[in-house]
């Protein structure tokens, strides 16, 4: 089995040599006479450039080949090899990382498994975010969280600034919210998923997630790029943490923003994440408040969808681009909102509720002009975003 690699160069580099340079330097590390009489054992670990190409603009992508024994099915040995050392070596970008299905960790949980656990199977799923992100008590968290939960929410996640903090204690978060989903599911039948942010250093981020889990949490919430995708994989393949893992992608930027140096955001936020066991990926979407390139998130959402995990195209989401969205996306979505439902005009029940209008709207191929709007939670938050 082999893994296939695609470097994107700028027309002053000389392709061919960089290429040859990655394919030696990334695994043997060397190749010449000297090493002669080990030729056959380390010919084995060698790359191979199996082609360049040209694009329209002068760019050029070479793409390269390595064995799959140089690696320990992985995220942090692969990306060691593709890009490792080489990643400091100036311009040059990986623009696509092609693995073998089997290679790494799958989602436990995934697409099918989120809806099974909500019993939604028809329609997008509507998660929220605590916002204010900081200075929220933990009963805070579970007061915001009946209003949004009892007009419909299916999902909500800790703002991923929220470490385990005195001012509300992740523990705390948890036990005071987890009574309110309770009552939820005991009042309405619904169950309602709460991505509970773990934090700490590795080895006490797996304790923390294990007892979470035990305690009662039914999703979390991690920080891929900042705590590593060691800790996602470890968590992942963990039996004890049978709940599904939203994988925020903060300081995806510092990876992948350059553009000839670092990693595609599809590298990162899609391959790498649908293979460390991710359930469900939050990136930026191209309508949204961040700069994002739709091609990019185009491919992410297909990398992950193919391995069964949920796209979350988030930030800067509000009601008024839901038909947007369900244009690009379909149902197997998730509609991710803080600030667009948390700081609804009337509240962010209505929030919630602006949002089950869209849906309602788009699926009726209703209009979204203010002036055809009925009164209500969407036409206040058209009014009030657009
Ligand atoms: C960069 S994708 C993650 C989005 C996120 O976590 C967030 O807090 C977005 O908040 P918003 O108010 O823009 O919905």
């Amino acid at each position: 089995m082999t893994i296939i690699v695609d470097y994107r160069f700028p027309p002053a580099i000389n392709a061919e040599k960089q290429a040859k340079t990655i394919a030696i330097g990334q695994t043997a590390g060397t190749w010449s006479e000297r090493h002669g009489h080990r030729q056959e054992q380390l010919q084995q670990h060698l790359g191979e450039v199996v082609g360049i190409r040209e694009e329209a603009d002068g760019y050029k992508v070479a793409r390269v080949r390595f064995p799959e024994i140089n690696v320990e099915n992985d995220i942090a040995s692969l990306l060691t090899m593709i890009f490792g050392k080489y990643s400091m070596a100036g311009a040059g970008k990986v623009v696509g990382v092609y693995l073998p299905e089997n290679y790494g960790t799958k989602a436990k949980v995934g697409i099918t498994g989120i809806r099974q656990r909500l019993g939604v199977y028809d329609r997008p799923l509507v998660m929220a975010i605590f916002k204010p992100a900081l200075g929220l008590s933990a009963q805070d968290h579970a007061d915001i969280l009946r209003e949004v939960a009892f007009a419909g929410l299916d999902v909500i996640k800790d703002d991923e600034i929220m470490a385990d903090l005195p001012v509300a204690p992740t523990h705390e978060r948890l036990d005071c919210c987890r009574r309110v989903l309770e009552e939820v599911r005991q009042q309405t039948g619904r169950n309602v998923l709460y991505a509970v942010n773990v934090t700490g250093k590795a080895d006490e981020l797996q304790r923390k997630a294990r007892l979470l889990v035990k305690h009662g949490a039914n999703a979390l919430l991690l920080n891929v790029l900042t705590y590593g995708f060691s800790v996602l994989e470890a968590l992942a393949s963990d039996p004890a943490i049978d709940v599904p893992i939203f994988a925020h992608p903060a300081f995806a930027g510092a990876m992948c923003a350059g553009s000839d140096t670092g990693l595609a955001y599809s590298v990162v936020l899609g391959t790498m994440m649908a293979h460390a066991g991710a359930d469900a990926v939050l990136y930026p979407a191209a309508y949204g408040s961040l700069p994002f390139d739709p091609q990019e998130e185009g491919k992410i959402r297909d990398i992950l969808r193919d391995r069964n995990v949920f796209p979350v195209p988030s930030a800067g989401i509000r009601p008024g681009i839901v038909p947007q969205v369900l244009g690009d996306y379909g149902r197997n979505v998730i509609l991710n909102a803080g600030t667009g439902i948390m700081d609804h005009p009337w509240g962010p029940a209505s929030g919630v509720r602006a949002f089950f209008e869209a849906l309602g709207r788009v699926e009726a191929g209703e209009s979204f002009d203010p002036a055809n709007l009925p009164e209500g939670a969407l036409k206040q938050a058209i009014l009030e975003w657009g």
